[in-house]
């Protein structure tokens, strides 16, 4: 499958916002990631709509947005309106999870569900078949720079086997302590996609770390 990378402007530097899209642009970067935190579903907030658009603006690649935030049926049309691509809601915030996706679709979006690390994979096996991509959380969500969680390997690999069976076009996305020491082994287990945030955006050479992330 294609591999995709999509740093996490969590990471970037808000003061020079322009110059890291810029970055992303000339990089072999596919999607750029941006984590919408409201302080309620996860612990920290981040940035909302003013940020979207200017990315929006000057982005030559599609805007992966993922929502961490409770009742996100709330604001379906306001991301599309402000240049989302792909739209991820969780699992854990969605009470009927099903007429959601149908919604982000409906609106011209590719739809994804996320997964905190407490959340089974098995939960997914009636809701598979409806999404384009399956976002496997690989840190508790919230803030960047934290440990990967070992077990998310097991859960891309069980997600993997379901969607052979499913939905063999779903896109794997992992999210939280990725870089280069375990990427060769997240793309083994199943994961085709791959969000990183301070293994871009820390790096002495950010395109070069992009590089090294598609090819691990
Ligand atoms: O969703 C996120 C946090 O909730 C971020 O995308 C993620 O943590 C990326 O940061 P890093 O690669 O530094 O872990």
């Amino acid at each position: 499958m294609e591999r995709i990378i999509a740093p996490s402007l969590l990471s970037a530097d808000f003061g020079n916002l322009n110059r890291d899209i810029e970055m992303i642009n000339r990089s072999n970067a596919d999607w750029f990631h941006c984590d919408i935190m409201d302080g309620q579903f996860v612990p920290n907030m981040s940035f909302g709509f003013p940020i979207i658009e200017q990315v929006k603006r000057m982005a030559q690649k599609p805007l992966d947005v993922h929502l961490m935030i409770v009742d996100p049926d709330r604001y379906l049309e306001r991301f599309k309106e402000a240049g989302a691509d792909i739209l991820t809601v969780h699992i854990e915030a969605c009470t009927h999870l099903h007429r959601t996706l149908q919604r982000i679709k409906l609106l011209g979006m590719k739809a994804g569900i996320s997964l905190n690390p407490h959340t089974a994979v098995s939960l997914l096996e009636d809701i598979v078949a409806e999404a384009d991509m399956v976002l496997i959380m690989s840190v508790n969500p919230g803030f960047g720079g934290q440990k990967f969680i070992e077990n998310s390997y097991s859960k891309i690999s069980r997600l993997r086997e379901m969607a052979e069976k499913k939905n063999q076009n779903l896109i794997i996305q992992v999210d939280g302590g990725v870089d280069l020491t375990n990427a060769a082994r997240l793309y083994a287990a199943g994961a085709n996609a791959l969000v990183a945030g301070n293994a871009v955006f820390k790096a002495s050479n950010p395109e070069e770390a992009i590089a090294g992330l598609k090819n691990a």
